[in-house]
């Protein structure tokens, strides 16, 4: 697979409402770590949740994953959803389960035995230096390691894509360097792609990326 992301001339808004994107388009081919920055309300996190099925656009055509978006099935959207990886600001952990379980959620959907389920979860904890937490609940866990919990979540089945919304925006900066590092990690040694945004890019971020800034509904490349 070639190209990723494909979106062409992308229209979408919330119900009847006035379209908040109006005319966005994007290629981004396979291992490549793509920012969207753009001012607040511009509508970086609605171009997120449209390209992980939560939100469809009115016009446009949009292909993620290798998966067309027109006239998307419910099983399709399934089979898109076991390819991406998502991190939100808010972590979005599921309170009643451990962090164990909670970085287990994409293997258990995915069918993988619990054996195998148990050690990715352990190799991924490991990885955001948390493993001495595994049995803990998320109220148990600062910010900073709530977001350590969800980037383990995120990549625990080795998801084509993964798709962070301002996934440092409340973290310190030893959190924000594990998650950056993390993502950095993702794209060089397993090949995922990366798309983020973000208000701030890094200073050292130490990779190539491509960078897009909305702006009235558009997306700008910049170069
Ligand atoms: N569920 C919703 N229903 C109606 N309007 C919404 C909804 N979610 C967001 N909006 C509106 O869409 C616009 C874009 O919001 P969005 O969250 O995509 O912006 P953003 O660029 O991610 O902002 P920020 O940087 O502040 O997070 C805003 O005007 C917002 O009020």
């Amino acid at each position: 697979m070639e190209y990723v992301i494909k979106a062409n001339g992308l229209n979408i808004s919330y119900g009847r409402d006035e379209p908040i994107i109006t005319d966005a388009s994007m290629q981004i081919k396979a291992q490549e770590f793509v920012f969207i920055t753009g001012k607040s309300g511009s509508g970086k996190s609605t171009i997120i949740k449209s390209l992980y099925g939560e939100l469809f656009p009115n016009r446009g055509d949009l292909n993620v994953c290798g998966i067309d978006f027109k006239n998307i099935s419910s099983s399709k959207l399934n089979l898109l959803r076991r390819y991406l990886g998502v991190v939100f600001q808010d972590y979005k952990l599921i309170d009643e389960w451990t962090v164990e379980q909670n970085v287990m959620l994409p293997l258990i959907i995915g069918g993988f035995s619990k054996g195998v389920c148990i050690k990715q979860a352990h190799k991924l904890l490991k990885h955001v230096k948390l493993l001495h937490k595994i049995n803990k609940y998320p109220y148990e866990l600062s910010g900073g390691e709530q977001q350590r919990v969800a980037m383990a979540r995120a990549l625990a089945h080795n998801p084509v894509l993964i798709l962070a919304d301002e996934p440092t925006g409340n973290l310190d900066s030893y959190s924000s360097e594990v998650i950056w590092n993390l993502l950095k990690g993702a794209k060089e040694h397993l090949g995922t792609t990366v798309l983020v945004v973000t208000h701030n890019i890094p200073a050292s971020l130490g990779i190539d990326y491509k960078h897009y800034f909305l702006e009235g509904g558009v997306l700008h490349e910049v170069n």
